[in-house]
């Protein structure tokens, strides 16, 4: 197919209504450099560690830049971090896993086919105490420091403590605003404490930035000792490719990224073409990309960049942790994910429990995993009280990016709900349309995805689940323009079925002054 065909035509008709009214330690010892960030060990031990010092960081010499100056700091590493694959669900207290795969190897699925999990060497992590942690992750914010700069690798050491900051692939992703929703919170749900998480305000506008960094960070790091890595693909909805293109192409690695034909959005889709990516466009919905991917992965020297591929959530959970840093550490009562794939519900639930078994915290939110009704797979086997999982065809919906009835990661999902008390939720169209239009009404110009976690509030709220008070954070995992076609038909008016109760089209008026001043006093009038 020529490339530009797979432009398929989109609809962009914006009516004008007619002028009526528009509605309403013992820990070791170490210490902070100041100008590179890196933990020294200090000679005297059992002293409590030091809080780190704030001082001005030299200029570096002018033909030097950010990733020269921390080559020329490397040196100073001293600390014996590490991780590797081991069976997902592996027992977490046993010192020696039976089967285990260093990160160097190339591997996404366990000898029994089951996935995989990246387990840190938490022995060494809990050797310095919460405190230190807090600390030291509170000193990278904000900073250029590479690769700190960024709010994953910030977290260098509980993501990829053995990776050489020279082979990492980075837009200093992370670091995106928690966004108090006062208007949404008081007008619609009567809450005070209610955030948005804006993981979408990012590189490629999608949450898949925090995983894509550390895959093809490990991937620069392989090709450059010499693995069979030619290339790297993935199965998409349209956010994944995005963010695989975007980070391959600042790499110079080629990308291959599989597409459902005409089911995700004419943004989204340009993404990976402007990359540079090799995007087939394929006559079937994710579920037969993921397979396609799948297969192809196993026979050439593509390396798979789903989040089957563990190494995805490793990054993905770093929202997690940033949340709590920038409640200073307080913990939510609630956070409420939109899944789909599923990998990021668990990605969440793992930030979490780090923090926790770390000493960061104490507790660790409640988790709700929000799907839409038309591909609700994870709901329905809630439901069932978690008895046999069942796939299904997952029928088209506004939020596009979770269409998928068979998600690879629902053993993760269920183990991340069932360990923090964990509830799952669904949307209708016109429910996650509303919510949208709800959300944008008050300063938000959220995605639909966005909407289906916000209709699992709404609900939850409605019955009572969570309270006013609750301090509850909805994650946005992409950003709304990405999805300008969704709320083009909603304000059009234009939804079979749909009352589109929060609708607000332009109004159409005589370029006249008499009739120009018509509608703005009515309009007036309506509002004092
Ligand atoms: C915008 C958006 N929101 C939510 C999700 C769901 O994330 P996950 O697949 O990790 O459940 C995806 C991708 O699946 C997405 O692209
Ligand atoms: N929404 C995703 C679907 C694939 O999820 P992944 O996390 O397994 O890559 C996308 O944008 O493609």
């Amino acid at each position: 197919m020529a490339a530009s065909s797979i432009f398929h035509p989109h609809r962009i008709t914006l009516k004008p209504q007619t002028p009526t009214l528009p509605n309403p330690p013992t820990k070791p010892h170490f210490r902070f450099s100041s100008t590179t960030t890196t933990i020294r060990a200090l000679s005297q031990p059992n002293s409590p560690p030091p809080p780190p010092t704030v001082t001005s960081k030299p200029r570096r010499p002018a033909d030097e830049n950010i990733r020269d100056e921390a080559r020329r700091h490397n040196t100073t590493h001293t600390h014996h971090f590490s991780a590797k694959y081991v069976p997902f669900g592996a027992d977490a207290d046993a010192s020696d896993f039976t089967e285990s795969y260093s990160l160097d190897e190339i591997v996404y699925r366990s000898q029994s086919g089951g996935l995989l999990d990246v387990r840190h060497d938490m022995d060494a992590l809990k050797k310095y105490d919460g405190t230190y942690w807090r600390d030291l992750f509170d000193s990278r914010v904000g900073k250029t420091t590479w690769p700190y700069g960024s709010g994953v690798w910030s977290k260098k050491e509980w993501v990829l403590p053995e990776i050489d900051s020279d082979d990492i692939v980075s837009a200093f992703e992370g670091n995106s605003n928690l966004f108090w929703a006062e208007r949404f919170g008081k007008q619609f749900l009567g809450m005070n404490d209610l955030w948005v998480k804006h993981c979408g305000n990012s590189h490629t506008g999608s949450f898949k930035d925090l995983g894509m960094t550390v895959l093809v960070s490990q991937v620069n790091r392989l090709r450059k000792m010499n693995r069979p890595v030619v290339g790297v693909g993935c199965a998409s909805t349209g956010d994944t490719s995005a963010a695989l293109s975007a980070y391959c192409a600042a790499a110079g690695i080629p990308s291959i990224v599989f597409l459902p034909a005409n089911r995700i959005s004419i943004a989204q889709l340009v993404q990976p073409i402007a990359n540079g990516a090799f995007v087939l466009s394929i006559d079937t919905d994710f579920d037969g990309c993921m397979q396609l991917i799948r297969e192809v992965t196993a026979e050439l020297p593509i390396y798979l960049a789903n989040s089957l591929n563990s190494l995805r959530l490793e990054g993905q959970k770093t929202a997690a942790i940033e949340i709590l840093q920038q409640f200073d550490w307080q913990v939510p009562d609630w956070v409420i994910v939109p899944g789909g794939n599923l990998g990021n519900i668990y990605a969440f639930y793992k930030g979490f429990h780090m923090c926790k078994e770390l000493g960061l915290v104490d507790k660790i939110p409640r988790l709700v995993c929000a799907q839409a009704a038309n591909a609700n797979p994870l709901y329905l086997h809630y439901k069932s009280g978690w008895a046999e999982f069942k796939p299904i065809k997952a029928n088209t919906t506004f939020a596009s990016a979770i269409q998928i009835g068979d998600p690879v990661s629902i053993d993760r999902a269920v183990y991340a709900l069932k360990n923090s008390d964990g509830i799952v939720e669904e949307a209708t169209e016109e429910e996650l349309m509303d919510a949208m239009g709800q959300a944008d009404s008050t300063g938000m110009f959220i995605c639909p995805h966005t909407g289906v976690a916000l209709t699992a509030l709404i609900k939850l709220r409605n019955s009572g689940v969570i309270k006013p008070t609750d301090k509850t954070v909805v994650v946005s995992t992409a950003h709304g323009l990405k999805f300008t076609q969704s709320k083009i038909d909603y304000h059009s008016e234009e939804i079979k079925d749909m009352a589109c109760r929060y609708a607000n089209p332009p109004v159409h008026v005589k370029a006249d002054f008499g009739s120009v001043m018509d509608v703005l006093k009515t309009y007036l009038l309506s509002k004092a």
